[in-house]
């Protein structure tokens, strides 16, 4: 569904900075790919690349090197037309949910938006599919004229991930969609997002520093350091088993009940293929 080749992007340097000054890649040489309907958990340390490589995947951020393939093609080489249209298959829902709508607009408006865009209802059809969305998330129709200060971050965010299935996307970037929730919430989108991934053969890449939310959700895990894919594995068993000290360092930096019953608690997580 989704191949990355060997993308390599630097960030332009800011006008402040002297020409000469050598600017370090962001990415280098990152490949990965994800089958139709599966999970690749994306994990890493603070500014390893993360949300980077999201938008080159997203089509937000064109890499210096490299080619991203949605599907066979290019995103990268494709007309604009047909960048557009291939644009509406790739979602994203970002971490903070407040910032992510306009505060003064109603649900039926922001899970509105992309249908407005793309697709051509009327406005009873739309106002039933905004209706029907509401509750593929576990809101309800009646929700439709309240306003994001209106809702819980729990509830916002379920206001986000309908707006971003709104057009039955193939690809959805959830970019540590649930690490600003509360563990009890958090645990629930994990779950909705399980659903919505069986109920519509979505794939997603799942960007977050929490091992045990990765682990829960994903197929196959990936590591980046320093903007370097440094483990993928789609063996649960085999990636918890890694040497690598970027893999290390994010289970160490994993609280558990005791030290000792950390990778019993991952290894007991459904999910990630565990064969
Ligand atoms: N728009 C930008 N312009 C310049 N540098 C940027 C920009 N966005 C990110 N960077 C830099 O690129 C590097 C990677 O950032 P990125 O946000 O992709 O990492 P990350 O792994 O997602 O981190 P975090 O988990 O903290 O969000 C960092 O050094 C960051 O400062």
């Amino acid at each position: 569904m989704l191949e990355v080749r060997e993308v390599t992007h630097t960030y332009a340097p800011s006008r402040r900075w002297r020409r000469s000054e050598k600017q370090d890649n962001v990415l280098s040489g990152v490949s990965l790919h994800i089958e139709e309907g599966t999970c690749l958990g994306l994990l890493g340390s603070s500014g390893a690349g993360k949300s980077t490589l999201g938008r080159v995947i997203l089509g937000l951020e064109p890499p210096r090197a490299g080619q991203v393939l949605i599907q066979g093609q290019d995103l990268y080489k494709l007309s604009p037309q047909a960048r557009r249209t291939l644009r509406r298959d790739l979602q994203v829902v970002f971490q903070d949910c407040y910032s992510a709508v306009n505060p003064r607009m109603t649900a039926e408006q922001i899970i509105g938006e992309p249908l407005s865009n793309y697709e051509s209802l009327s406005v009873q059809e739309q106002k039933r599919a905004v209706g029907e969305l509401l509750e593929c998330v576990g809101l309800s129709a009646a929700d439709m004229q309240k306003q994001p200060y209106q809702f819980s971050g729990g509830q916002l965010q379920r206001i986000n991930i309908a707006r971003a299935i709104a057009l039955k996307p193939k690809l959805i970037v959830l970019d540590e969609a649930v690490s600003s929730l509360d563990m009890i919430n958090g645990a629930k989108i994990l779950r909705l997002l399980g659903e919505l991934r069986a109920a519509f053969g979505l794939s997603y890449l799942f960007i977050t520093h929490d091992i045990k939310a990765a682990c829960m959700i994903s197929d196959a895990l990936a590591v980046m350091d320093q903007g370097r894919i440094v483990e993928y594995n789609d063996s649960k068993e085999q990636f918890l088993q890694s040497a690598h000290p970027a893999v290390r360092s994010l289970l160490d930096s994993m609280l558990a009940a005791h030290p000792r019953n950390r990778h019993r608690e991952l290894a007991d997580m459904p999910g990630a293929s565990a064969q």
